[in-house]
């Protein structure tokens, strides 16, 4: 049996004492340990002690374990069991079978994965497609002179055609990027780039909560010398469409605003945003990395000129994407990556036709069977939320309905996010965005939904995907409900609130 000793519940109040100086701490010690049992089960337990009073609590999975045996009369082991079973390491181990253990054969072997958003699991169909492509059909599709080329050019056409149906889009108007992050920047600066070397146009309208790729573009055109308006967001997390619409001016040459956000998972007025734009001549993108694929979307029907997809977030490969870019009428830009004129000269290199038929298959998949998963998607996120929400003082962030059920984002009012989700480890779940979260910074996206700091510091995204189960659903449920018991116990804030002090009304010191 190994011993891993954990520091979980200090790094809690590490964060803790962190976020409120303010607050008089009480004096904690505490030890936490895991270990890992020969079943290969985990169990850990912590001890906490306050002040001079000693508190032990038996948080666990183990716990969990003999609780879900009573209520089920099952063994665990039937169902789901997060364990740390097999390392990265041992998953890379040659014999252990890296196809066979990464793919998601390894359910019940490692934490529940629920941050979708983040990345999915590449389905094993994607793979069954892309493997040829790495092995045996190595041809470059843009050889045009043997049977190499032609092969392997015909796959990366059809994965065109499976990306381009799943939009209603036309073949040529599909551009093979690195990911949504490239689609995104290569949209964005380059139709401001073009209007504003014409001289005409130099003015962008996009929103707060953005993803930071998007934002970060908005920025280097400042630097440019392009005017950017940055449109806030209600306290659902929509814009509103008389702001953007007063925000147009003569000089705009695009409008970027995302389909579905990737902390909250609000759908914006996408059809509304494209009949306006439209009707003002001003090109529309679209970052629809969270909803290509998960709802339906029409390019034609929402007058969409330009939108960014992203293949892991699909069930399909990493570093991969598209760009939708209108040929009628035709959007004008300036290619970001020049060369050999590839992708009718606005992405020059030569395309990776392992990753292109991947994302291809990943879309081919994500339109024959949306009905189905997102009937799934739905009735987990319902039961997730339900149970979330029976927890008092827990609130969904973002609006109810105009939202897509995959993205579950929800604050536990006094427990510090961090603090939650180091003592969840045994679920994969995240404060938001990827990118961001190796930061304490509050999420910018709830804030600009008018969050206070420490609202948006107690929330936890949870992604629901093509491959989670309703076990999976209630085992997070349980260690949620839990954990935020056993947290809100440590803290000082929660037990003025059980007095029934109104922490509004408290001035608290400043150092
Ligand atoms: C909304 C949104 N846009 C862009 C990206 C970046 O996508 P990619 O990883 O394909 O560059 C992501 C994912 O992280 C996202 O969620
Ligand atoms: S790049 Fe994926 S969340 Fe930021």
């Amino acid at each position: 049996m190994s011993n891993i000793t954990s520091t979980i519940a200090r790094q809690a109040l590490r964060i803790y004492s962190r976020r409120y100086p303010s607050t008089a701490f009480p004096r904690f010690s505490t030890r936490a340990a895991a270990t890992l049992g020969s079943s290969g089960r985990r169990n850990y337990v912590s001890e906490t002690k306050r002040s001079n009073a000693t508190v032990s609590v038996e948080t666990a999975i183990k716990a969990d374990q003999k609780a879900f045996i009573k209520e089920t009369g099952k063994q665990p082991q039937d169902e789901i069991v997060p364990t740390t079973g097999l390392s990265a390491d041992a998953m890379m181990s040659p014999t252990a079978g890296i196809l066979k253990q990464a793919t998601i054969m390894d359910e019940g072997t490692r934490p529940i994965y629920l941050d979708m958003q983040a990345t999915t699991p590449m389905d094993p169909r994607v793979l069954d497609a892309m493997l040829p492509f790495m092995t045996g059909l190595y041809g470059n599709p843009h050889s045009r002179t043997h049977a190499y080329g032609w092969e392997t050019e015909k796959a990366v056409e059809q994965a065109r055609e499976h990306l381009a149906d799943l939009i209603g889009a036309d073949p040529k108007e599909i551009i093979f990027t690195s990911g949504a992050t490239e689609s995104n920047n290569m949209s964005i600066k380059g139709v401001a780039r073009f209007f504003k070397r014409a001289g005409k146009k130099n003015h962008i309208i996009t929103c707060q909560t953005e993803h930071k790729c998007v934002l970060d573009s908005c920025r280097h055109l400042q630097d440019e010398g392009c005017q950017v308006t940055y449109l806030p967001v209600q306290s659902n997390g929509l814009i509103d469409m008389a702001q953007l619409e007063a925000a147009i001016r003569p000089e705009t040459a695009i409008v970027s605003i995302m389909t579905v956000n990737n902390e909250i998972g609000v759908v914006q007025p996408v059809e509304e945003i494209g009949r306006l734009c439209r009707s003002k001549k001003i090109f529309f993108h679209t970052d629809a990395a969270q909803a290509v694929g998960k709802i339906p979307i029409d390019v034609n029907k929402m007058n969409i000129d330009l939108m960014s997809i992203s293949g892991h977030k699909i069930y399909g490969p990493k570093g991969v994407g598209a760009c939708y870019v209108r040929r009628r009428p035709r959007v004008r830009l300036d290619p970001i990556i020049s060369g050999g004129g590839q992708e009718r000269g606005l992405r020059s290199g030569t395309l990776a036709p392992p990753l292109a038929i991947g994302i291809g298959e990943a879309a081919r998949i994500c339109k024959e069977e949306m009905a189905y998963d997102s009937k799934r998607v739905t009735a987990l996120s319902n039961r997730l939320l339900e149970g979330l929400l029976s927890l008092e003082h827990t609130t969904l962030n973002g609006d109810r309905s105009r939202h897509y059920p995959g993205c579950v984002n929800v604050s536990f009012a006094y427990v510090e996010g961090e603090s939650l989700l180091m003592a969840l480890k045994d679920i994969a779940l995240s404060s938001g965005s990827a990118c961001t979260s190796a930061s304490l910074e509050p999420s910018y996206v709830l804030r600009a939904l008018g969050s206070s700091d420490e609202s948006a510091h107690s929330s936890i995204r949870f992604g629901i995907g093509r491959f989670t189960t309703e076990a999976e659903i209630d085992y997070v449920l349980k260690a949620v409900r839990e954990r935020v018991t056993f947290l809100r116990e440590l803290s000082p804030l929660w037990e003025l609130v059980q007095e029934g002090i109104d922490l509004n009304t408290i001035e608290w010191s400043q150092h």
